[in-house]
């Protein structure tokens, strides 16, 4: 796949990854623990009106759904208060043989920074900033600057009740294209119809470090879950290429359809263990707002995807 992104900024992000949890082979650098689940997507009817996408016009198009901890350390417990979150969901829409697109969010509106550079000098601050160091440590004097990272790093992250009780964002903005070729901007969002439901941190203490995977095999085992995907429209003057920059919530919300997940499955499925998700959908209808974290994000999957791949699966 060919890339705008520069292959050292590519390169440098991800030793900064492996600098912060260490190298795990054949894990993902960074929500590294995770758990995959099968079901198929309807559309909503209004779903065709913003997209010419496939997905948004066929009755129905299977998925397979991963949902993960943040960390990038493969044993992190589910209940870790700060490593844990924010949660992940990655979602793969299978369109036809080979044919894909994805949708990638995590539990938190937002994101710290604007761009690769600014992720980066992130980064490399956190490990410099430990409690022996001088201050205003490198972390704080990034803070100072970057408020958005100081917001993103202080916001609550509470430990859902269930992955079918946690609300993902995927704070890209993409530009859609419906088949008379208007156009609208607006970024994903994923909402279970279960409702958001989260522990106290006494009781996410009680909890066993494998909960909320265990819970969620449970649960499939009564009947589907399901999650609502829905598209935060921009309105004129919003920002389109900045994840950091959160829209106001009364943008006008549209339902883009809803996925079904009826069974967890096997991380070992050679099908499954080699899935590199993409954070460019690369489908006719849906295309790149201009944020430059989208083509970064693309080419640091993948060659970390591709990295994992010659690790082999891990045990
Ligand atoms: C410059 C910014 C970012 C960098 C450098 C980065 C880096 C990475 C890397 C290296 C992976 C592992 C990929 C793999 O091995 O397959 C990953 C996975 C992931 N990232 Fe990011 N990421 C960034 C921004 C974001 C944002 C904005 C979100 C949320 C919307 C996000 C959510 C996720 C999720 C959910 C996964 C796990 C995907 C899976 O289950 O395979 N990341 N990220």
């Amino acid at each position: 796949m060919a890339t705008d992104a520069d292959p050292a900024l590519i390169k440098n992000l991800l030793d900064a990854l492996d600098t912060l949890s260490g190298t795990h082979p054949g894990f993902r650098p960074v929500h590294a623990k995770g758990v995959f689940c099968t079901g198929t997507f309807t559309p909503a009817p209004g779903a065709a009106g913003l997209t010419r996408a496939d997905h948004a016009r066929r009755p129905s198009t299977p998925v397979v759904v991963r949902f993960s901890a943040a960390a990038g350390l493969p044993t992190i417990p589910d209940n870790d208060l700060r490593g844990a979150g924010p949660r992940g969901i990655a979602i793969r829409f299978h369109l036809a043989d080979h044919v894909h697109t994805d949708i990638v969010a995590h539990s938190h509106n937002g994101f710290p920074v604007h761009t690769g550079e600014e992720f980066l000098e992130f980064l490399r601050a956190v490990p410099l900033s430990g409690p022996d160091a001088p201050k205003p440590t490198p972390l704080e004097t990034f803070f100072g600057t970057h408020p958005r990272a100081f917001q993103f790093a202080t916001a609550p992250k509470p430990i859902p009740t269930s992955y079918a009780r946690e609300s993902f964002f995927a704070v890209t903005a993409f530009k859609f294209t419906n088949d008379s070729g208007a156009t609208r901007f607006g970024r994903f969002r994923i909402a279970p119809a279960a409702g958001n439901e989260y522990l106290s941190p006494e009781d996410a203490e009680k909890k066993s470090a494998d909960f909320l995977s265990d819970e969620l095999g449970e649960r499939l085992a009564h009947g589907p879950v399901v999650f609502h995907i829905r598209v935060q429209l921009a309105a004129a003057g919003d920002d389109v290429t900045d994840a950091s920059a959160v829209w106001p919530n009364d943008r006008e919300v549209v339902e883009f359809g809803t996925i079904t997940l009826t069974q967890q499955a096997d991380a070992h499925d050679p099908e499954l263990w080699k899935i590199i998700f993409d954070p460019i959908p690369r489908v006719a209808g849906i295309d790149s707002a201009g944020d430059p974290l989208t083509e970064i994000r693309s080419a640091i999957y993948l060659m970390s995807g591709r990295r994992r791949r010659a690790a082999g699966p891990h045990s």
